[in-house]
């Protein structure tokens, strides 16, 4: 299969700012930026797997071919499943990069080494989870989550922007999550990453539009990748050390299958993920916030219904202590309420 995919390295540069490689055999041509061929170059973080990757197929698969996309990866020894989804219809649509968003060099490099170090779209993809009772996490866990989530957001933030604000024009997406939104119980350290995120983007959002700069969050709910499946896996190994029996009862017997309903009820894939994303970059007006599932806009509603914050801790509390029987009946509720026939307005993915 990969002996058909075009050359990986074919670049205009290589992640190492070498010149391009030559290769003897048909090869696609290297890498130009929209200032040579009006494409759009869209650099993506985090393709080795779940939504980056599947963002990263969708795009350079377009028929219309309006895109470069530098997919990038920590590991590029990951990147056949990559390659695979993009088929080799679109050779010339797609680059590979390394790119470890928690190395300001890798950052520095990858950025550096593209023609006029041009992007025209960035899209904040890398992340990782971390779930468990905050007793059992240490304090290194939990850099680590900032270091990718946040960290790595604006370290690609801050190398990519000043050119966009030079060249007043640029689109920033980032892949949030509902977690930036409403906090859910024993994702605390997770949910905090991410509404770190929330707050920088809010704030910077402002500033972008003085320059033309457009700054865009997606917001998933649970959605069907690699990342749920690490983190179930971080889950199966964890001895809980310093968490009381209780504490220790009430996730593992009484969050952990929640959740997993919840996934299973509510669960998108990454292509639904990817399509929204789609829709975002190519809107005319792009808006700032875009919540992926409408199952879950009456449980980020709630925040906005009641200033004191009261509602959303009873109501969560409730479900998951109380009525975790009728879980299965309130996400029908939850989805008949958002149903299409009554709600038109959101960025679903179809
Ligand atoms: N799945 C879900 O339910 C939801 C996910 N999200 C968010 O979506 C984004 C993508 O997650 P998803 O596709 O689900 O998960 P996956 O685990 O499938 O993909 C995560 C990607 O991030 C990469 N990555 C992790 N750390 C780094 C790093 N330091 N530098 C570069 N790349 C890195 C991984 O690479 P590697 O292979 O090297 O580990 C992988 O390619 C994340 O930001 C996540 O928070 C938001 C809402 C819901
Ligand atoms: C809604 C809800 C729950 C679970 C939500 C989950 C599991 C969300 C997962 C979101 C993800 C994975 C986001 C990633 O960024 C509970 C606590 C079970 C019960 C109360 C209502």
């Amino acid at each position: 299969m990969a002996g058909r995919l075009h050359d990986p390295l074919d670049f205009s540069r290589r992640a190492d700012g070498s010149p391009e490689r030559r290769a003897t055999r048909t090869r696609a041509p290297a890498l130009r930026t929209m200032a040579s061929d009006g494409r759009k170059v869209v650099l993506i973080t985090g393709c080795s797997s779940g939504i980056g990757l599947r963002i990263a197929a969708m795009l350079a698969r377009d028929e219309k071919k309006r895109y470069h996309v530098v997919a990038t990866m920590r590991d590029l020894k990951r990147k056949e499943k990559l390659l695979e989804a993009v088929g080799d219809a679109h050779g010339d649509t797609l680059a590979l990069r390394v790119l470890d968003v928690c190395s300001e060099e890798s950052v520095r490099q990858c950025v550096g080494g593209l023609e006029d170090r041009r992007v025209d779209v960035l899209i904040n993809n890398a992340g990782i989870g971390l779930l468990g009772p905050v007793e059992s996490i240490s304090i290194e866990e939990m850099k680590k989550v900032f270091e990718t989530n946040f960290f790595g957001v604006v370290r690609m933030i801050k190398e990519v922007m000043p050119d966009m604000k030079r060249r007043r024009s640029g689109h920033i997406i980032v892949m949030s999550s509902v977690m930036g939104l409403q906090g859910v119980v024993f994702n605390d350290v997770y949910t905090a990453s991410k509404f770190a995120m929330e707050g920088f983007c809010e704030s910077l959002a402002v500033q972008l539009l003085k320059f033309n700069v457009k700054l865009s969050m997606i917001e998933p709910g649970p959605v069907h990748t690699e990342f749920e499946v690490k983190i179930m896996q971080d889950v199966a190994k964890m001895e809980f050390p310093g968490a009381d029996a209780d504490t220790v009862r009430y996730f593992k017997d009484v969050y952990l299958p929640s959740s997993i309903h919840m996934f299973e009820a509510m669960g998108q894939s990454a292509d639904d993920i990817a399509k929204c994303t789609k829709k975002v970059i190519e809107a005319s007006r792009p808006r700032f916030r875009n919540l992926t599932n409408t199952l879950y806009t009456p449980i980020v509603a709630m925040k906005y219904a009641d200033e004191t914050g009261g509602l959303s801790i009873h109501t969560f509390y409730n479900l998951l202590f109380n009525f975790g029987t009728l879980m299965h009946i309130t996400v029908s509720i939850l989805k008949c309420l958002t149903c299409r026939c009554f709600r038109r307005r959101n960025i679903s993915p179809d």
